[in-house]
């Protein structure tokens, strides 16, 4: 979505313009959907008066409902995460084994419409709607990390970058606040010279002193191969100055014995009034540039 002015359309923008924001109303959305089921189910189970034979088919309804947008967000979560899907897999089984009981409710409530149920199978109703509720804020969790994180280097991906950037230009604080731009220099020759797993260390030692050197506040991702951007909320053009100075100092400091020293090209500006995603980041990254073309590992301004 576009960026948008005015604080009346800030609800209907995505957390993220990528899926991980829609992941997250989405299985927000089936949570709450389950929670109703549960709570329709178990108070059919346990109600047996006379109101009984609408919230029957309400709940029934609602299980089926539930099963298909369940089936649905799952197909979602493996197209988009084909490699990476395991885990979610295997908490889904759990899931879906745990739903095929409502499936088994429906048919009861198909097939019965008498006091069949005892105590236990209401127990066993509740219990489930534990387990369902505490399965899926798992799931919501799991894929939101999934689709927000970088793998190596456990800091954010460029999607959720870019929908932290432009929540952050929407709310529009009165703050100061800078974006870093920074790429490792001559990267390819350590891949080169010292294999593809001591680039990959070094990609993880910087996420490292990323994360050391930012605040709660801050965001960091990785955008690319070996670049990385840093969200510097609240702090001066100056003041963010020095940070990129103390990181470029922590690169240099965590180089392992075997390799060159490491650097990185730094381009820095601050967010301005007229800012939006695409003008703040080319501004960022020409600096970048500009920090590679005088001769690397400096920082530029602009
Ligand atoms: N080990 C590793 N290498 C990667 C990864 N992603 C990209 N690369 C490599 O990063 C290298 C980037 O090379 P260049 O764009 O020439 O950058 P550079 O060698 O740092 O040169 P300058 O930016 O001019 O200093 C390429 O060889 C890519 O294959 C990764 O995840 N792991």
């Amino acid at each position: 979505m576009q960026q948008q002015s005015g604080s009346n359309m800030r609800l209907w923008v995505l957390p993220s313009r990528g899926a991980g924001g829609a992941y997250f109303i989405g299985t927000g959305f089936l949570l709450l959907l389950n929670v109703l089921v549960s709570a329709f189910l178990t108070g059919w189970a346990l109600n047996q008066g006379q109101w009984q034979a609408g919230a029957e088919w309400l709940g029934a309804g609602l299980a089926f409902a539930s099963v298909v947008a369940v089936a649905f967000m799952y197909l979602l979560v493996s197209l988009i995460h084909l490699k990476r899907h395991i885990k979610v897999t295997v908490l889904f089984g759990l899931l879906l084994l745990q739903q095929a009981r409502y499936l088994d409710g429906l048919e009861q409530v198909l097939l019965f419409s008498g006091d069949w149920l005892d105590l236990t199978e209401d127990v066993l109703f509740l219990f489930g709607a534990i387990v369902l509720a505490v399965g899926m804020t798992l799931w919501v969790i799991l894929t939101y990390r999934l689709s927000t994180l970088d793998k190596l280097t456990r800091v954010h991906n460029r999607r959720y970058f870019e929908g932290a950037l432009q929540r952050y230009l929407l709310s529009r604080r009165q703050e100061a606040c800078c974006l870093l731009v920074m790429d490792l220099d001559d990267f390819k020759a350590i891949n080169d010279n010292h294999g593809h797993a001591s680039g990959d260390r070094v990609l993880k030692i910087l996420g490292e002193v990323l994360r050391q050197n930012a605040r709660r506040e801050d965001v960091i991702c990785r955008s690319g191969g070996e670049e990385f951007e840093m969200l510097l909320v609240g702090v001066s053009l100056a003041t963010a100055q020095q940070i990129a100075q103390r990181i470029m100092h922590c690169i240099k400091a965590a180089t392992p014995d075997d390799l060159p020293t490491l650097t990185a090209s730094m381009g820095l500006t601050s967010v301005l009034p007229e800012d939006d995603v695409d003008r703040l980041r080319s501004r960022a990254d020409k600096a970048m540039y500009m920090a590679k073309e005088q001769g690397k590992a400096r920082i530029v301004l602009l």
